[in-house]
């Protein structure tokens, strides 16, 4: 059987990228979504083991510890990581396995797993990012703060990556999320 292969998402927090997988993974049932670990708390409405996994800071050091996270990195003041096993598992059983993770994990997906297609997503602007994350609705204004930070810090490593798409118009950038996909991996 062919090897399945690792998409990786990366953006600023609020550029769009959970809303853009969701409709990826709704038209493409052959992408498994890998969930993350992570300490944040959960918001209101997400879901353990469909949205993360929610550990508390010792579950978390311990998963470092017993080497089961493939990668793993601090955003925003909480600690966040993939589960090694399931995508190991996934990729072995030929799938095409998405990773949505912030910039340090994917520069370590890039020296672990070199064949992996790395795609970054741009917002149109600053000013449109920061009224996203308040739409949003979801965060403290400290956690508003640190995500615009960060964002800075992510859009200038953009370049890093195979592929950066601007997620202005939804579809548009859906669309090209697919072009670019499914060249990569056909
Ligand atoms: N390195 C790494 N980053 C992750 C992982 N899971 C999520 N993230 C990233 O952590 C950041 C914060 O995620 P989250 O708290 O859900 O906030 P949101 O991106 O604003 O919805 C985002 O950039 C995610 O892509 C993971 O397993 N590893
Ligand atoms: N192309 C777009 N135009 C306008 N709003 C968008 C667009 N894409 C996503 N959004 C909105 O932006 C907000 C942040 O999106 P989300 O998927 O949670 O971002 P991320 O996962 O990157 O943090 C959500 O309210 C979402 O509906």
């Amino acid at each position: 059987m062919q090897m399945g292969q690792l998409i990786v998402f990366t953006g600023p927090s609020g550029v769009g990228k959970g809303t853009l997988l969701r409709s990826l993974l709704a038209r493409h049932p052959e992408l498994e979504l890998s969930i993350s670990v992570t300490t944040r708390a959960p918001r209101e409405g997400e879901i353990e083991g469909r949205h993360y996994y929610f550990v508390n800071q010792e579950q978390f050091q311990g998963l470092i510890a017993t080497g089961q996270l493939l990668e793993w990195a601090e955003f925003a003041g909480n600690y966040y990581g993939t589960p090694r096993t399931p995508v190991e598992e996934m990729i072995a059983e030929g799938k095409l396995v998405v990773l949505e993770i912030e910039l340090e994990g994917a520069r370590q997906v890039r020296e672990t797993f070199p064949g992996a297609l790395q795609l970054f997503i741009l917002p149109p602007s600053p000013e449109e990012l920061e009224r996203r994350i308040r739409v949003r609705g979801q965060d403290s204004e400290e956690a508003i703060a640190r995500r615009l930070h960060r964002a800075q810090v992510e859009i200038a490593a953009a370049d890093e990556f195979d592929i950066a798409i601007v997620n202005d118009d939804f579809d548009r950038a859906l669309e090209a999320i697919e072009t670019a996909l499914f060249a990569a991996v056909s």
